[in-house]
């Protein structure tokens, strides 16, 4: 037991007061976790994208202030009340899609969207409607149900995971999001070995697709990016082309290129953009009568997709995923062995490290074009 257990905890976090205003490090009390929530000290977290969706106000689930940050590894400080899975001194990465192994979905076997903590998760709130964070005398809102934006945070037990404690947090800690979404919307996926493979957006999460797809034997990959600087990691990472839509001729739309020049289509197709009409792009390029198309990017709130429904009925399939319909507390242990082992890369997606002072200019970083992910190293101020 540390001498914390039972009392507050005042740390600095980075807060963001308002949409469109840059984060700010200010001072929070954390309050000890109740019942089945547990205490993690965050030593690193990454920055994703999501994060800067919901700071700029087009996230229809954005509450201020509050504490965003959902690509955390830490430490176990305290546990609450009946916590069964987790202990003080365990390294840990929270997750935002929870895993109770209880309710409708967890039991489906077909879904990684477990119900039990998602609407309080989208209020910003614990399970019990209250948060555990104050700053200058007020409420601050939880994000994602992980907030690592701040050096404590405060999860539901369902919301976190114990991992090896022999890997380096401040590399898996990307573990939390972008790389295990691409890895699980790929490899989870029947019969992309020896299949064609196109992929939209070569960020984080583009580069992940492409190589999960490698390491499921995708016989041709094909990133697509509007960034010439991403041709040389794309093919770092699995890419076996890559096509800039801006080089294509006045008028030739993507889809229609990458049609012809696949003979029909690609086998599987994924959105790792967040733009609908890349999004669109994606379906119209996959393969007539068996084509699967994959949104992954994150739309801002009143965005919405279209396409000729005749695209549907040519026997298309259009669909999604959420963390990469990966179950956290089950499948996540082992893909931080699988890093270990080798078999998949986490090291190559870290280009910017930053202390927790200069969080805010990590939300600078992802504007640069040449930043994959930043990690933010939460015990240097
Ligand atoms: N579903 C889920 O569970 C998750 C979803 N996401 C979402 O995934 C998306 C991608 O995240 P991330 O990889 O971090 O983002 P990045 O912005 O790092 O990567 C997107 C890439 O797409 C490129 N791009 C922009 N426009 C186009 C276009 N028209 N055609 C082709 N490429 C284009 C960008 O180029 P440039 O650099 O020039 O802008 C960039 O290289 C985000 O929307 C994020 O919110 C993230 C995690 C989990
Ligand atoms: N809050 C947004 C939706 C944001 C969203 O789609 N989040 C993804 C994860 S993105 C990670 O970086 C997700 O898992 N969604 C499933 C969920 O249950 O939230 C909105 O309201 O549009
Ligand atoms: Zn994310
Ligand atoms: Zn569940």
């Amino acid at each position: 037991m540390s001498d914390t257990t039972g009392k507050t905890i005042t740390c600095l976090a980075a807060v963001a007061w308002e949409p469109g205003k840059p984060v700010t490090l200010e001072t929070v009390e954390v309050a000890p976790p109740k019942a089945h929530e547990v205490r993690i000290h965050i030593l690193h977290t990454g920055i994703c994208h999501t994060d800067a969706y919901t700071l700029s106000g087009q996230d229809s689930e954005g509450k201020f202030p509050c504490i965003l940050g959902h690509e955390g590894g830490g430490i176990v400080e305290s546990v609450g009340e009946g916590v069964t899975d987790v202990k003080p001194g365990d390294h840990v990465i929270p997750l935002y899609t929870a895993e109770c192994r209880e309710c409708v979905y967890c039991k489906s076997g077909k879904s990684n969207l477990c119900i039990k903590v998602r609407a309080t998760q989208g209020q910003g709130v614990m399970p019990d409607g209250t948060p555990r964070f104050k700053c200058k005398g007020q409420d601050v809102y939880h994000f994602m149900g992980t907030s690592t934006f701040s050096q404590y945070t405060v999860v539901a037990d369902v919301s976190v995971v114990a991992v090896n404690p022999q890997a380096p947090l401040d590399k898996v800690c990307l573990l939390g999001c972008g790389i295990t979404t691409a890895w699980g919307a790929v490899t989870k996926l029947p019969g992309v070995e020896g299949s064609t493979v196109g992929v939209f957006g070569c960020g984080c999460i583009g580069l992940g697709v492409l190589n999960g797809a490698r390491f499921k034997k995708a016989s041709r990959i094909i990133a697509i990016d509007t960034n010439p600087k991403k041709k040389e990691w794309a093919e770092k990472f699995g890419a076996t082309e890559f096509v800039n839509p801006t080089d294509l001729p006045e008028g030739k739309r993507i889809q229609d290129h990458l049609v012809e020049i696949t003979d029909g289509g690609l086998d599987f197709t994924f959105d790792c953009t967040g733009n609908v009409n890349v999004m669109r792009a994606a379906l119209e390029a996959s393969h007539r009568g068996w084509g699967v198309s994959t949104v992954i990017g994150v739309a801002a709130a009143g965005k919405e997709i279209s396409t000729r429904p005749f695209q549907l009925v040519t026997g298309r399939t259009w669909r999604g995923t959420a963390f990469g319909g990966i179950k956290g507390r089950t499948e996540l242990p082992g893909l931080v062995e699988d890093y270990l082992a080798g078999k998949m890369k986490v090291d190559e997606y870290v280009t910017h490290r930053r202390e927790l002072r200069d969080l805010a200019a990590g939300f600078d970083d992802m504007h640069d074009g040449e930043c994959i992910r930043c990690v933010v190293d939460m015990t240097k101020v």
